[in-house]
């Protein structure tokens, strides 16, 4: 049998730990509920559909099928945690291009204090978009005001560093179908 690395025990004890927060039905079910929303809203305008990276994979992955209307997708690259679990200075890795004019849609796994969104959303208007709408999958219950909030919202997450769903914690377990929380320290 091969020895599992200390990368492998990390990542099966953290989620061991962990607490489930949404299932991946329940996950799943709020998808259908932001498609129609987009849908309605968003569906004759043609928009850009621009993911954030690396977040916002699964979400995009699941939810651009469910989006039966005609639009553009590419996508931006903005970092503010790396591997760490309190967020810091930016670093734009790819800006948003040939937004000018554009009706722009904006998806990410997770509005915590909002300042990556912010930031975009800053971004994009600059640039010249006709207009520029939010979606994220997980919205963190903060006790305090955001930054922004986001237009479309999938589900609300509480106040502890989750992951799942895209969502990482120290770089692990974006590829969950569910959404868990961190175990908070006794
Ligand atoms: O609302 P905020 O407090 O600004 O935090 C939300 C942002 O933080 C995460 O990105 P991160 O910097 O971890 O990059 P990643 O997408 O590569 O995980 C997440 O994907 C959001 O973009
Ligand atoms: N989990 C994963 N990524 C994040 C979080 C979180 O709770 N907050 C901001 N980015």
């Amino acid at each position: 049998m091969t020895k599992k690395s200390s990368c492998y025990l990390d990542a099966m004890a953290m989620l061991e730990a962990a607490d489930e927060i949404h299932s991946p039905q329940v996950c799943e079910q709020a998808l259908q509920h932001m498609a129609q929303d987009i849908t309605r809203d968003l569906g004759e305008t043609y928009p850009l559909v621009l993911a954030v990276m690396g977040g916002a994979v699964v979400f995009t992955g699941k939810l651009l099928p469910l989006l039966k209307f005609p639009l553009d997708f590419d996508y931006i690259h903005i970092t503010r945690y790396g591997d760490r679990l309190q967020g810091g200075e930016f670093e734009w890795l790819r800006e948003p291009y040939e937004v000018a004019g554009r009706d722009v849609l904006v998806l990410d796994d997770i509005l915590d204090e909002g300042h990556t969104m912010k930031a975009i959303v800053a971004e994009i208007m600059a640039r010249g978009a006709n207009s520029c709408h939010s979606a994220v999958f997980a919205n963190k219950l903060l006790p305090k005001n955001k930054a922004i909030t986001a237009d479309y919202v999938g589900l609300d997450v509480p106040n502890r560093f989750v992951f799942g769903f895209g969502m990482d914690a120290k770089k692990l377990w974006r590829n969950l179908d569910g959404i868990y929380a961190m175990s908070e320290p006794d």
